[in-house]
């Protein structure tokens, strides 16, 4: 997860407005290993623009990961474009912050030690870095934890915890692979709610994948749906729902249905083709 503002480059706000801050052109990659041959996406155009909520929903396998993983820069692509602020992506970048399904919290550091791992490794000024913690801590409700250990932790908190150390350096992107995917049901909306009220509040750009379709459409301004391997972009939804979401009467609107329902159905029939 993460990168920096600490670094003196220019955030989002800061990019031309019409930069897109992802901007993918005719990507393709191929895997080969151990003598076989995976063609996991292919012919990806998508642009993401400055704080925009996109979502990603796809059957297992049509890489939905892979995408994420090209856009931080930790996999290559075997042909095409990426560009991130207007930079080329080649290699690992400092500016994503990354969440994934399983907290993959170190089991010896508190919670804010946790935190403050990311700024360890990147060298960031400790005072800063320790009021950055606070302040993210407070914002995702972790206040009054900061000592516990993880296994006093809950899922939903392990994955608040992962959360701040993913934003820990002002990230230009949040890239969140099925980050809710091990929670219960009931944590897995709280932490949609609190999602999307940090979106709100900070502006950020996020990209996330999940297999599930309400996680899809609540959270997105867009959201995708890629057909099997190769995966490609079958169909893109702009989410007509308004800015500020409550969760069950946004669950219950019209609109809400409408995509929801035409996002199942594209799901269904790309299980079905698989
Ligand atoms: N490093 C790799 N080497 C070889 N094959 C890989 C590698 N990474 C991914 N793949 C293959 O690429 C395809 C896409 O994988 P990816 O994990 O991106 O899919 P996904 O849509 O995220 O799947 P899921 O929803 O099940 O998590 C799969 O067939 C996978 O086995």
């Amino acid at each position: 997860m993460a990168a920096e503002t600490v670094d003196g480059a220019a955030r989002g706000a800061g990019a031309p407005s019409e930069a897109p801050m992802v901007d993918i052109r005719g990507l393709d990659v191929t895997f080969h290993s151990k003598g076989r041959t995976v063609h996991a996406l292919s012919g990806i155009d998508l642009a993401i623009e400055p704080g925009e909520f996109l979502t990603i929903a796809g059957p297992s396998g049509c890489g939905k990961s892979t995408l994420l993983r090209v856009i931080a820069g930790l996999t290559e692509a075997t042909a095409g474009e990426v560009t991130l602020r207007g930079t080329p992506v080649e290699g690992a970048r400092r500016d994503v912050g990354f969440v994934f399904q399983r907290a993959a919290l170190l089991d010896w550091r508190n919670a804010r030690g946790n935190i403050l791992f990311q700024a360890e490794m990147r060298g960031l000024p400790k005072a800063w870095a320790r009021e950055r913690a606070d302040a993210l801590m407070e914002m995702t409700g972790l206040t009054g934890f900061e000592n516990a250990m993880p296994y006093e932790l809950s899922g939903g908190m392990q994955q608040r915890v992962s959360l701040c150390r993913a934003l820990l350096h002002e990230p230009d992107v949040l890239l969140m692979d099925e980050p809710f995917g091990a929670l219960d049901a009931l944590t897995r909306e709280n932490m949609n709610v609190e999602l999307r009220r940090i979106w709100e509040a900070t502006g950020m750009t996020v990209v996330l994948v999940t297999h599930s379709v309400a996680e899809a459409v609540y959270l997105a301004s867009r959201s995708i749906v890629m057909g099997p391997r190769p995966g490609r972009i079958i169909e893109e939804f702009p989410i007509d729902l308004p800015g500020h979401r409550e969760y069950e009467p946004t669950l219950e609107s019209p609109e809400f249905r409408r995509v929801s329902g035409r996002v199942r159905e594209l799901l269904g029939s790309a299980a079905h083709a698989e």
